[in-house]
Order: C-alpha cells, then structure tokens, then sequence
C-alpha cells in the first residue's frame, strides 16, 4: 500500500468530516470499477492513470477495490495492463504499478448484448462473493462514444446493478458531448433518465476538477475582500479564455461534426462562467450550488450575431476526415450578457481557439477606470484580478503602483500568489482523480445536472443552428497566431482595454 497509516487515516478524518457537512454516507465494503471502452484513448490517458493515482494515495485500497475493463476487443488481462502501464507516472516504484494492475481485470463482450454484460455481471459477483463484508458499490465510467450510451446503460441496468440484498449503490460516470444541441440533449437526457435515478447519473466536465476551478467559490465567498467589488459597479468586463498551441491532429473527423463552441465553450467554459457570475448559494450541498448555477444560466440573454467571431485556422482542412467545403469554426469568440441586478451591462467574452500562440486557460476580471484619477493611471492599464487555471497555476492583481524611485511616475505592477512558488511541496491533482473520487464519495457538487445542461444548450442551440446551417461564417486565422483580429476587436468594442507593453510572466516559469 502506498499511503503511510498515518496519512490515510488523515485522509479518512477530512472526508468524514465533509461527509457529515455534506450528509453523505459512510461506507466501506466491496467496491467494483468498470472501465467501458477500456480499449480506447480517454481510458489509457486518463481513466486509468487517474485510478492509479487515488490507488497510489491510498484511496483505493487493494483489499476493497476491483477494477474490470471492458470492450469489443479482443485483449487479455495482461494485455490491457500493458497497454496501460506506460501511462501510469508517478512517484512510486515499478512494483506497486505493477500492485495496481494486477486489480485489473478485462472482460470482452459488445455494447448491445445480453451475454458480455452477463458475463461482466458475473465477474463482479464473483468478486464481491470473496468479500461478503460490506456494501457492493459499483461504479461504471463510459469512456465510449455517446452514440452508445444508450445500449450501454440500458445493458448496465438490466444486468449489472447492485445487488439489492446487499448495501451499496451503482453510480454511472458520462463524457460529454451531451448531444449536439438542446433537442438530441434532451433526447439523450431522457433515455438515460428512464434507466437511473438523477442521483446516480455523473455528467462529467472535467473543467470542474481542475483546482483553480473548484477554488473559484472560496474565493468569491470566503473573502471580505471580493464581495463588494464582484458587481456591474466595479467590473468593467470579464473574459474567460481557453486556447491551444496545436490543432484538431487526428481527430478532425470528430472535431467537424462538433467544433470549438460545442467541445469546449459550451461546457467547459460555461461551467467557469457559471461559478463566476452565479450568486452565492445557500449551502454548500451539491443541489444548492446547482440551483444557483441553473438561474445564472437561465438569465443570458440571447447571443447576438454581431457579438461573436468565428474563426478556422488555416490548414485545417487538409486533414483528409475534414470534408473541403467545412465552415466548422476551430475558434470562436462570444459575448453572453447576463440580466440580472448584478451583471446587467458586463459583458462576459467568452473565448476558445485551437493551433493559436499559446497553451493557457484563465479568467480575466477586468475593473472599471478610477473616477477622478489624480495620477492620470488610465493610460496605464486597469486593475484586473486573473485566474490562470492553466498551466502555471496562479493568480494575480494587476495594479498601478508607484514607480521605485527619485519621480512620482506610476507603473503597473502585480500582487502575485503562484502554486507552484506558494505550495512547493503539494502535488495539484489531476481533474479526473478528484472527479472519480468525488463519485466514490457520492459528492454531485462538480457534476453537470440535467436542468443544468438544458440551460446551456438553451444559450447556444440558436447560434449552434445558424453556424451548421451557414449563416455565420468563419474568418481565416494563422495557426500559431492569436486568432483572428476580428476577434480583438469585438472584445474592444464592448469594452475590453489592453495594457500594452505589459506582460505577466509567471515566477515558476523565469
Ligand atoms: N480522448 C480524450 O482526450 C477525451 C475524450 N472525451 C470523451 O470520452 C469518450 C471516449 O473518448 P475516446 O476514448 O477518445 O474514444 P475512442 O474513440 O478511443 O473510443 C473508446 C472505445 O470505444 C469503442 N468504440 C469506438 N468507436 C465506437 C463505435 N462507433 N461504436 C462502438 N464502440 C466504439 C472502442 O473500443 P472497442 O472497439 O474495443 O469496443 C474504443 O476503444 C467520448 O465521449 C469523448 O468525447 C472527453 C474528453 C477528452
Ligand atoms: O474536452 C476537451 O478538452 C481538451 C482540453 O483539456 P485540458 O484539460 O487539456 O485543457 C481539448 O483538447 C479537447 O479538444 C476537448 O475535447
């Protein structure tokens, strides 16, 4: 085992007190994991290796966990460890990677039929047999296409749940997408949701495991310092941006039917503007964080055409699974505008790209010009509080100093707090370690609800429709450049203010 006693019974004490916060249940007893599409991509990058580290840490235990990985194709045991083994680094020794593995365990069968999810059924039975203490918890996470998921969980519920003489429960983790727009959504919502109850469903948006995500609620609510100024009367603007340094590469077959809105502001984006913008929630209890997350989205007004930009770096289309004449927009730039007493009039500039200069994701709080300024500071910039999510997790204010010296001149400075300067020692989770565990531990807080997910592809169904069926059109970018120039503009004209010749490097990068 890797954790020492100590640190596990550590780790014990802070879950059973969030437990008791968050009313979950204690539990222990047998707990099966199954991997579908274990053969697949999702698994061996991230699935896996994320089980590796909770396994590493001491949260999976060898003698209460199982893990079994199924698929169409024809691999044994060994086969998928091996296939795996190269993706699991981490701080320990060979031997207990290969401690890890030997929990795996493959079984062979089709999405659609009776007999592989029998036989996994009996494999997980057979387990559970040789630990009679106990619940029998099992936890299934669909690394599979959703063109699936509804052969898939139906197979799951008529064959492989629970058994109910035993404590325990079957929880189901799901990939976006979450359908195209809001009707296949809502029609896939719906066949899942004639085979499992609201609270065994885990739509998973693996933005909400990233830790400067899950920080953004403490900070705006555990702080004196955010509340008075986190309105329509002190923000000017905020943006939250998303880019890549590389393009679709291999997956342009996949990424054409989808595009940027679709695979990463809809969701990923979204989410971060709801924990932004959302007002604060009575507890908090999953349900209550939810509610407030489903009433910001309920109040975005209607995009407009002329508050966004689509772009398609040049090249994309040589990829030969990208069809010739696509208008699939590889960047995309949108303004959603939020009416209620605490956002009317900031816009929120929501922006995605792929194949541009950088790798980054951050939110940018950008604050209104001081009135009456005596030192004349607008020409200096404004102050904005970042929150590079990342890489280089970090935040910092931007701010107008006095320059050091003889002169009273001002300068822009930054009040810098760097993760990996203030906490040296600590290991920054991976997002889907956290959002396992937090399955493991019943914990829906960082999962998408249904009403949820209904309301965002309420906001981006319309423009969705009017990109597919070409009324939009998407502008050239160079690939490695910032994306298109339209896109700088549109975040001007609603108000955005560079600081030119001022360029934040993060400490740990120097
Ligand atoms: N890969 C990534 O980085 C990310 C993926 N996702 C989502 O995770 C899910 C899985 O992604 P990924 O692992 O990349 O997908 P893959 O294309 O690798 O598919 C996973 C497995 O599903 C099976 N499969 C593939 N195509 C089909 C099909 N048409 N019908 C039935 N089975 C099929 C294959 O297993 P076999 O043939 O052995 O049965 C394959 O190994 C998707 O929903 C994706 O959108 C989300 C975020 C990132
Ligand atoms: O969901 C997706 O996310 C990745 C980016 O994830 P990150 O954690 O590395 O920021 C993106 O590359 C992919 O296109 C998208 O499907």
């Amino acid at each position: 085992m890797a954790g020492t006693e100590s640190s596990q019974s550590s780790r014990q004490s802070s879950f059973n007190s969030l437990a008791k916060d968050l009313e979950l249940p204690l539990e222990q007893g047998c707990l099966s994991i199954v991997v579908l599409g274990a053969s697949g991509d999702l698994a061996k990058k991230k699935t896996f290796p994320a089980l590796y580290h909770l396994f590493e840490q001491g949260f999976l235990q060898s003698g209460e966990v199982h893990i079994f990985g199924y698929a169409r194709s024809n691999l044994s045991d060994d086969g998928l460890r091996e296939r795996i083994r190269g993706y699991l680094k981490g701080a320990s020794s060979e031997e207990h990677i290969s401690e890890f593995l030997q929990l795996i365990k493959y079984v062979s069968g089709s999405y659609d039929s009776g007999e592989g999810f029998d036989n996994l059924n009996k494999e997980i039975s057979e387990y559970e047999k040789s630990n009679e203490s106990g619940s029998s918890r099992r936890l299934f996470y669909l690394a599979l296409p959703p063109s699936v998921y509804p052969s898939v969980c139906k197979m799951i519920r008529t064959y492989c749940m629970n058994p109910t003489s035993r404590a325990g429960w079957t929880r189901v983790i799901v990939e976006k997408p979450f359908g195209k727009d809001l009707d296949t959504s809502e029609e896939l919502s719906s066949q899942l949701g004639e085979l499992f109850e609201e609270d065994q469903l885990y739509r998973i948006d693996h933005y909400l495991g990233k830790e400067l995500v899950q920080n953004l609620l403490v900070l705006r609510f555990a702080n004196r310092l955010f509340l008075p100024l986190w309105n329509r009367d002190n923000v000017d603007n905020i943006q939250i941006v998303f880019r890549e340094d590389f393009g679709t590469e291999g997956r342009g077959g996949y990424f054409d039917q989808y595009g940027i809105i679709r695979d990463i502001i809809q969701n990923h984006l979204l989410q971060v503007f709801c924990l932004v913008a959302m007002e604060k929630p009575v507890s908090l209890k999953p349900e209550h964080i939810r509610d407030e997350k489903v009433k910001v989205l309920q109040s975005v007004n209607p995009i407009k055409d002329e508050e966004v930009v689509l772009g398609q770096y040049e090249g994309y289309k040589d990829d030969p699974t990208v069809p010739d004449d696509s208008n699939t927009p590889t960047f995309a730039s949108v303004v959603l505008r939020v009416h209620n007493e605490r956002w009317e009039g900031v816009p929120f500039i929501l922006k995605a790209g792929k194949a541009l200069n950088s790798r980054k994701a951050e939110i940018r709080v950008q604050f209104k010009d001081v009135p009456g300024d005596i030192f004349r500071c607008k020409k200096q910039g404004r102050n904005e509080f970042v929150i590079r999510l990342q890489p280089s997790e970090s935040m910092y204010m931007k701010l107008t100093v006095k320059k050091p010296g003889l002169e009273m001149a001002t300068e822009q400075s930054e009040l810098d707090l760097s993760y990996g300067m203030r906490y040296q020692t600590v290991k920054i989770p991976e997002a889907y370690e956290r959002l396992i565990l937090d399955t493991i531990r019943g914990d829906q807080q960082h999962f998408v609800r249904r009403d949820e997910l209904k309301a965002a592809w309420q906001i981006f169904t319309p423009l969705l429709h009017d990109i597919d069926a070409g009324k939009l059109k998407t502008v050239p970018y160079q690939p490695g450049s910032r994306g298109p120039k339209e896109a700088d503009e549109l975040s001007e004209k609603v108000g955005y203010m560079q600081t030119h010749g001022y360029i934040w490097i993060p400490p740990t990068l120097k």
